[in-house]
C-alpha cells in the first residue's frame, strides 16, 4: 500500500512537530551530541526556510545535568535529583538549540509546560495561543516539560506523548518521534529476531497496542515504545499523522524522506477540537460505571442518562473530566460530568421522575451530553 506520506514531509506538511529523545541527544558520557545535533538542525533549517513550521520538543535536560552534578543513576535515582539535574541541565539544552538555530539564522524559543498546562482547558488554549504567534513571527519553539517543578502524580515524565498534545494544541499536521529504534516493530527487535518492522498503522487497536515492550531501550530517557504508541493515539486522534523514524542518521529527516525506514500512524479525519482535547487528556477526576444498554446508547451517539448508570467513584466537580466505563470495567467515553460526584452517585440507574424528586431545579437533561463527550 502506498503511504499517505510517501516522501513525507511533503510540502503539503506545513506544520511539523519534531520529537528528539535523550538518547540521541546525549552520549553516554552525558556530553551533548553537538555535531550530531548541527545535522539535524541543518535539516530542519532547510524546512523552516522552505515555508514549513516546525515545533522542537527536546529531552536531555535530566541527562545533562546529572553530569554536570555528578549525578548517580543519570539523575534519575530520586525526584529531587530528577528535578535539580533537570534545572542545570535545561540551561545548558537550550543554550544548544538557541545557538545552533541561530548559526542557521533561525530564532528559537523555549516553552517549558506542566501536565497541567496541556490538561486545564483555559491554559491549553493559552500555551496553543502562544505557538500560535511564535510560529507567525517564523520563531522556532524548543519545549520541554518543566522537569524542575513538575512532580511524579502531574508528569508526562515522556516527551512523545508532550510532542503529540504540543502536535494537538499547534493543529500541526505531523509529528515525528525520533529514536533509537527505526519504527515500530512486531516485538522488541532487540529481544526478539523475528520482530518485523510495521511501515504503517491505520488504526490502533489491541495487536498494535501488544507489540510495544519494556520501557526505555537507551536506559537515559524514560519512554519506551508503549508511550510512542500512546504518543499516536492522541496525535491521529486530533487529525495528525504521527512517525517514528531512526535518529541515528546523520540527516534523519533526509535519510528517511530518501526511503529509510519509519512507521507511520495515520492521522484521523474529522474530529472537532474540543473532542480532540478531551480524548488527549492522561487525567481524568471520576469514573462512571454503565450497564450494557447504556454503552449501546452511547456506541450510536447518544448521552449517557444516569438510567443507564451503574456506580460512580472518583472525586470531580460539575464540569470535570470523567472516564465512562463499561461492565467490563473498561474505559469506553470521556466526557464532561453535569453533576458532581455525589449528586451522581444519587441518581446512578434513577429514571427521570425520581431523579426530579430528588434534585428539583437542580436536574440536567443528561449526565453527561453527547456534545461533551468522545468515544474512546
Ligand atoms: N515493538 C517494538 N518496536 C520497536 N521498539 C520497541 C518495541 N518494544 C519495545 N521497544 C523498545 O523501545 C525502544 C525505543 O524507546 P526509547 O528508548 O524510549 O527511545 P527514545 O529515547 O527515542 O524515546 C527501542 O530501542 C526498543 O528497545
Ligand atoms: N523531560 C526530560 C525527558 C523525558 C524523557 O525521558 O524523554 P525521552 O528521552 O524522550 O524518553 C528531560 O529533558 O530530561
Amino acid at each position: 500500500m502506498v503511504t499517505a506520506l510517501n516522501g513525507f514531509p511533503p510540502a503539503t506538511i506545513k506544520r511539523l512537530v519534531v520529537k528528539i529523545g535523550s538518547a540521541l541527544l546525549v552520549d553516554k558520557a552525558g556530553a551533548i551530541r553537538t555535531e550530531w545535533l548541527s545535522g539535524v538542525v541543518a535539516d530542519l533549517a532547510a524546512r523552516a526556510k522552505a515555508g514549513q513550521q516546525i515545533i522542537v520538543v527536546s529531552s536531555g535536560a535530566i541527562a545533562l545535568g546529572a553530569r554536570r552534578l555528578a549525578l548517580p543513576k543519570g539523575g534519575r535515582g530520586s525526584l529531587d535529583d530528577a528535578q535539580a539535574a533537570a534545572a542545570v541541565g535545561q540551561i545548558a539544552l537550550s543554550g544548544h538549540w538557541a545557538q545552533l538555530l541561530g548559526e542557521q539564522g533561525l530564532t528559537a524559543a523555549q516553552m517549558l509546560l506542566t501536565l497541567d498546562d496541556l490538561e486545564n482547558r483555559r491554559r491549553y488554549l493559552n500555551a496553543a495561543a502562544t505557538l500560535e504567534r511564535l510560529l507567525s513571527l517564523n520563531v522556532i519553539p524548543v519545549i520541554n516539560e518543566n522537569d524542575s517543578v513538575a512532580t511524579t502524580e502531574i508528569r508526562f515524565g515522556d516527551n512523545d506523548r508532550l510532542a503529540a498534545r504540543i502536535g494537538q494544541a499547534a493543529r500541526a499536521d505531523a509529528v515525528v518521534l525520533l529514536s533509537d529504534v527505526d519504527g515500530l516493530y512486531t516485538a522488541n527487535p532487540h529481544t526478539d529476531p523475528d520482530a518485523r518492522l510495521v511501515r504503517e498503522v491505520a488504526r490502533i487497536d489491541a495487536d498494535i497496542l501488544a507489540m510495544a515492550d519494556g520501557g526505555s531501550g537507551s536506559g537515559m530517557g524514560s519512554g519506551g515504545m508503549a508511550s510512542k504508541i500512546a504518543a499516536a493515539q492522541i496525535a491521529t486522534g486530533a487529525g495528525a499523522h504521527l512517525a517514528i523514524i531512526s535518529g541515528l542518521a546523520e540527516r534523519p529527516l533526509s535519510a528517511w524522506e530518501n526511503g529509510a525506514n519509519g512507521t507511520i500512524f495515520l492521522g484521523q479525519t474529522g474530529k472537532r477540537a474540543r473532542k480532540n482535547w478531551l480524548a488527549g487528556r492522561l487525567t481524568v477526576k471520576g469514573w462512571i460505571t454503565v450497564d450494557a444498554g447504556a454503552e449501546r446508547a452511547l456506541g450510536k451517539g447518544n448521552s449517557l442518562l444516569p438510567a443507564g448508570v451503574t456506580a460512580v467513584s472518583g472525586s470531580f466537580a460539575r464540569g470535570d473530566v470523567v472516564d465512562i466505563v463499561n461492565a467490563e470495567g473498561r474505559a469506553i467515553a470521556r466526557g464532561l460530568a453535569e453533576y458532581d460526584a455525589e449528586d451522581a452517585a444519587r441518581i446512578a440507574g434513577k429514571r427521570s421522575e425520581e431523579i426530579a424528586a430528588l434534585l428539583g431545579d437542580a436536574v440536567r437533561p443528561a449526565l453527561i451530553h453527547r456534545d461533551h463527550m468522545v468515544m474512546l
